[in-house]
């Protein structure tokens, strides 16, 4: 077992973009473009197979990708082996483990850094000495010297290689974490370091009770269900994500708020609208039982496998199938695997270089990266108009007020939020999201994308193009369904996600929550929803029917969203654009409503239940009916109608009525006068 550290080879970027971007591409990688040098680790197959060991596996790439590379690798170091005259093999206490690894790999991105991608400088030269401490087949070309003076320049350049090596140990140290999660500004993806939690698949249980797929918000709401209802339940829960279960919405606002330039907080602490401080994680590490444990243990708990992908569920036997082919038999299983980002066809086919400077956004690393971006670029450009996007526009400009940072949003629809909001709110909104520091392009697309040294060209419809150093693009997201086709779960053709009967039943004992489930609302028809509250919900449904409760699913989940400190939104039913809407507002006040706090998970079904009467408030309030008579949207009710019944409600600026809305939904009936219904809402309040 050898690390190989490779001087000369030039290849055009930083270590991992370079390797994932022509892994993906499923080229060969070229030599003799710029500056860095390729530094790689040479492992046997079984490490190559384990998630741990293989430097460049930090690529982010998949096993299969690095196999498939590994040729070329390997053909790219063959001709540098036998001559020995850019190749320092590393032996002695030296092992192509994690750590070496991670160490290389954090001092390449680190020099490029500084080094702006053109350093002449190798990096290498210290890394292959500071990790060995012996070196075998040093340079034998280059230029002639006497003995003496080169045994004294061996000695001078061994010492400084030390210290550079105890330096870089230290630095890493230091910054471990930090790079543990992210890559450098110019190393492309975002992946964490592959690493698993416990080591290996070997070490998890063989069977267990309850088996959860997926570390969200929908998964850790059924282990809370499970717990209330079997207090020593021994829950385990499979994640290919190598956090313990986070939720995601404040990811895009209130974080950045509570952000500050530098390092985020270990446990990602924010302040919410309401004031109370609180982490992204539902749980510290210390609720968690140890998975190698779990079996062990007498009152039970919650397990979190960590970076452990399934692949295959056999529902009839009862078994689970990791993708290193580990077995787990279960008794009661739970699918929530959520949804994953999607992009745009122009960035998929695009080439390495551009594919660099583009990234989705869902996770706390996505996160980091972007506040990198915003702490040190000059201009990030989100596309799309939906949630994601409009609320991060909203809170990178906030974030950027005093940095040197632009922000663009740029979509082919012609305002924010226009599949929600009707268009008079969508053209006020996207003015609102302008004036607060966004340059926002509605009926923009674009057409081609090019690298331009350190920035990208965005070719727009117009004719335009944009120079922007990072894309963020925010065009909806596609829900996890990969294992049915290997597990024969049906997914639903046209709204995806696993189809599930009224008790979110996939097979018997197997049930799917969250955004992955595509389940039946007797009031509003089949529907997928991909919101914070149904994944709380549906998650606890799924968790209570897992112990045998065998209840129906007929909540009608809320939604929010804020697009700053002072537009906030909550919907519920069918909040569709696409349908007429009827609009009641209030003129804006000094005094504006306190936010409720969505993300405290019990706050949830409130209300609800068709036997609910409707009373109407005798006063009339100043309402203003006309869209184009309120030019200032302050407070307002938005109904959505369809059959002449109101089947979706937005409060607008309106917090701690979503109980009455849902009401009105399941009363499920005509209304004479809405304006009468909107009065219910207090809008003066
Ligand atoms: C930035 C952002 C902001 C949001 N803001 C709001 C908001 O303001 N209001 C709102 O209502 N909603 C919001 N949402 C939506 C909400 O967060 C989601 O609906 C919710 O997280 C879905 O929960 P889930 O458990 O179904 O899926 P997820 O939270 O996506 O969890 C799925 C988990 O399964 C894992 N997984 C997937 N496949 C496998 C596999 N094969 N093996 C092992 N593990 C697997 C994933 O890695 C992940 O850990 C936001 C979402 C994002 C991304």
């Amino acid at each position: 077992m050898s690390i190989y550290s490779l001087r000369g080879l030039n290849v055009r970027f930083c270590r991992q973009a370079y390797i994932l971007a022509h892994v993906r591409a499923g080229v060969v990688p070229m030599p003799g473009r710029t500056k860095l040098r390729l530094s790689l680790c040479e492992c046997s197959d079984q490490q190559l197979n384990s998630s741990r060991g293989y430097a460049i596996n930090n690529t982010g790439a998949t096993i299969d990708e690095l196999n498939r590379l590994k040729p070329y690798l390997l053909a790219a170091i063959t001709p540098l082996r036998s001559s020995h005259n850019n190749l320092y093999q590393m032996t002695g206490g030296s092992k192509c483990g994690v750590k070496n690894a991670e160490l290389l790999q954090a001092k390449d991105c680190n020099i490029s850094k500084r080094k702006n991608v053109t350093s002449d400088k190798k990096p290498c030269d210290g890394e292959g000495a500071g990790g060995s401490g012996s070196k075998k087949g040093a340079p034998s070309g280059g230029s002639i010297m006497g003995d003496d003076e080169a045994t004294r320049k061996t000695r001078m350049l061994l010492a400084l290689l030390a210290a550079l090596g105890l330096g870089g140990l230290l630095l890493w140290l230091l910054t471990r974490r930090k790079q543990k999660v992210a890559d450098s500004t110019e190393c492309g993806t975002t992946a964490a370091i592959a690493s698993t939690v416990p080591a290996t698949s070997a070490e998890l249980p063989k069977h267990v009770p309850y088996l959860l797929i997926g570390g969200g918000t929908a998964g850790f709401s059924a282990f809370r269900a499970i717990k209330s209802n079997d207090p020593r339940a021994k829950v385990l829960m499979i994640t290919n994500e190598s956090r313990k279960p986070y939720m995601r919405p404040p990811l895009s606002k209130e974080l950045w708020y509570s952000a500050e330039k530098g390092e985020v907080t270990k446990d990602y602490r924010f302040k919410q609208w309401t004031g109370a401080e609180r982490s992204l994680f539902f749980e510290p590490e210390e609720f968690f039982v140890d998975p190698t444990k779990l079996m062990e243990t007498v009152n039970g708990g919650i397990a979190v496998a960590q970076g452990f992908t399934v692949k295959k569920i056999d529902p009839a036997k009862h078994i689970v199938t990791l993708a290193d082919g580990y077995e787990i038999t279960y008794d009661e299983c739970l699918i929530a695997t959520g949804c994953a980002p999607k992009s745009l066809d122009v960035f998929a086919q695009a080439t390495p270089g551009v594919k660099e400077k583009v990234m989705v956004y869902r996770s706390p690393d996505d996160f980091e990266r972007l506040k990198r971006y915003a702490d040190e670029k000059k201009s990030i450009t989100i596309v799309g108009n939906g949630f994601t996007g409009s609320e991060l526009a909203c809170s990178l400009a906030n974030y950027a007020k005093d940095k040197k940072v632009k922000i663009y949003q740029i979509f082919p629809e012609s305002g924010n939020m226009s599949k929600v909001l009707p268009t008079y709110l969508s053209n006020w909104t996207t003015a609102k999201v302008e004036s607060m520091g966004v340059c926002v392009m509605p009926e923009t697309s674009i057409k081609n994308a090019q690298r331009d040294e350190a920035a990208l060209k965005l070719v727009l419809n117009n004719g335009k193009s944009l120079l922007t150093d990072v894309v963020v693009v925010c065009v909806g997201c596609e829900p996890n369904t990969s294992i049915a086709l290997t597990s024969g779960l049906e997914v639903d053709k046209s709204l995806g996600g696993f189809v599930v009967n009224a008790e979110l039943e996939a097979r018997r004992n197997l049930f799917v929550a969250g955004d992955a489930s595509c389940f039946y609302d007797p009031l509003l028809g089949r529907r997928r929803v991909e919101h914070h509250d149904h994944s709380v919900v549906s998650g606890r449904l799924a968790g209570e029917n897992m112990v045998g409760k065998k209840k129906a699913y007929n909540h009608q989940s809320m939604f929010w969203s804020d697009l700053g400190p002072e537009v906030g939104y909550e919907g519920i039913g069918l909040v569709d654009a696409s349908l007429r809407t009827v609009g009641v507002f209030a003129l804006p006040t000094s005094n504006p409503e306190p936010r409720t706090d969505n993300l405290t998970e019990t706050a949830v079904m409130e209300g609800g239940g068709s036997g609910s009467t409707v009373t109407v408030n005798p006063e009339t309030p100043d309402v203003k009916c006309d869209p184009k008579d309120a030019d200032e949207y302050g407070r307002g009710v938005i109904f959505y109608m369809k059959d002449d019944k109101i089947v979706g409600i937005l409060l607008w600026n309106l917090f701690n009525r979503i109980g009455l809305a849902r009401t009105i939904i399941n009363q499920n009936k005509k209304y004479d006068d809405l304006n009468e219904v909107a009065k219910l809402f207090e809008i003066h309040a």
